[in-house]
């Protein structure tokens, strides 16, 4: 196994005690890269790949990455109101906030407005973009988990869905992530099990 994905993993760390705005996606994708993506390449190894598997192994690995990043970018916006109030920390791109006309006082400002449960039109716009972008890494991953080892599959498919579900709670949260955490319900979760069970056993993406 390589070393190199623990190495970066240390150094996205070290780079959280002292980094408090992300200026763009590439930066703020550096840090998933190093603090999630990681994670995706140091476990595909351990859950290994299906032997009937015989295409080449980057595009496992860009899977795993994608899914690692995808995972920490879902985290991020739905602990977007907690990372600022209790930490100083947006881990959102400045640039994509300045797009849609937005400025780290609209974030910084927002989590000090008493829960209100109403955030503006330019902030749900810039969390629909967020969110697609997140779902778009979702997507990338799921043609690799296809091509894991059999027992791997049920419960990686499982968390991809159970992830991508906090994504449709920021949603039906009418995108406020100041004064409301996202989460799915525990019957939703227990509603996922069968539907990852099926995927994981009829894999759709094989070659
Ligand atoms: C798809 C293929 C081929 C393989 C799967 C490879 C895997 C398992 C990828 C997933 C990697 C993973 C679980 C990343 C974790 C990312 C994450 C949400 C980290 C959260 O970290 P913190 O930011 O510390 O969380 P808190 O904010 O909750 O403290």
């Amino acid at each position: 196994m390589d070393i190199q994905p623990f190495k970066d993993m240390i150094e996205g760390m070290r780079m959280d005690l002292h980094k408090t705005r992300y200026q763009t996606f590439d930066e703020l994708y550096e840090y998933c890269y190093r603090v999630a993506g990681t994670v995706g390449l140091m476990t595909m190894p351990v859950m290994g790949i299906d032997p009937s598997y015989k295409g080449p192994m980057d595009v496992v690995y860009k899977a795993a990455l994608a899914l690692g990043t995808a995972n920490q970018l879902t985290n991020i916006l739905r602990d977007v109101g907690e990372d600022a109030r209790e930490r100083n920390r947006i881990y959102l791109p400045m640039e994509d906030l300045h797009q849609f006309g937005l400025t780290e006082q609209d974030v910084l400002g927002a989590v000090h407005v008493p829960s209100q449960g109403k955030v503006s039109e330019k902030w749900r716009a810039f969390m629909k973009f967020q969110i697609a972008r997140a779902r778009q890494c979702f997507a990338d991953a799921e043609s690799g988990v296809d091509q894991l080892e059999a027992k791997a599959r049920w419960p990686v498919w499982s968390a991809l869905i159970l992830y991508r579900q906090i994504l449709d709670a920021i949603e039906k949260n009418d995108y406020d992530n100041f004064s409301q955490r996202a989460y799915v319900s525990k019957a939703k979760k227990m509603a996922s099990l069968p539907l990852a069970l099926t995927r994981a056993l009829l894999p759709q993406h094989r070659g």
